[in-house]
């Protein structure tokens, strides 16, 4: 059994409650969803996931309920936290907006909404390490990596970062959650 915690303050909970399962099921592990909302509940987690929304709120949210160090003491015990989009801004450690108050679980600096307005939301075919074949990758107000510090790339997208590894934690600036390709999922979880 693989219990995973997704963060559940605001965003596509459901998206990535479905998602780790389905990837679970692929590599026959049964999936327990934990919804997190309150503290005392990311220590019994196995991996974690920081859905997308708007990070200014997910972020007071989880330094305000006391969420944020059990955060930083599941990425410091190794265990394994994707965080996609808005979830990657808050997993950054710092996000050139004061609104926000990033978690610095990857030595990253993002810049918000960095994608332009006429291209709010849009579909990528994104190349990415260690994948075979390009990934469909949906961006919506997506944020760009502008510094990936101490991180590996693992994607770029016109010239900048938008997928990243360090230690155990994975973010992308996209969506992989929004596609039944289980693969970045795998990549975050499943490869040993
Ligand atoms: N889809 C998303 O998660 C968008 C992120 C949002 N633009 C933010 O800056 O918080």
């Amino acid at each position: 059994m693989l219990t995973a915690g997704v963060v559940a303050v605001q965003g596509d909970v459901t998206e990535h409650a479905e998602a780790i399962r389905r990837a679970g099921a692929e590599h026959d592990r049964e999936t327990e969803i934990v919804e997190i909302r309150t503290s005392g509940l990311v220590p019994d987690c196995d991996v974690l996931l920081m859905p997308g929304g708007e990070s200014t709120t997910i972020s007071r949210h989880l330094h305000g309920e006391g969420i944020a160090p059990e955060i930083r003491d599941h990425v410091a015990a190794g265990k394994p936290v994707l965080a996609t989009c808005a979830g990657l801004i808050v997993a950054s450690a710092d996000a050139r907006d004061d609104r926000v108050e990033p978690l610095g679980l990857l030595d990253v600096t993002v810049d918000r909404n960095a994608f332009g307005r006429q291209k709010d939301s849009f579909e990528a075919r994104l190349p990415v390490d260690g994948l075979d074949d390009p990934f469909p990758a949906v961006f919506i107000r997506a944020p760009a990596i502008a510094d990936a510090g101490a991180a590996e790339v693992l994607a770029e997208w016109d010239g900048r970062p938008v997928a990243v590894r360090q230690g155990p934690v994975v973010g992308t600036a996209f969506h992989p959650e929004l596609t039944p390709d289980t693969r970045v999922h795998r990549v975050a979880f499943f490869d040993d």
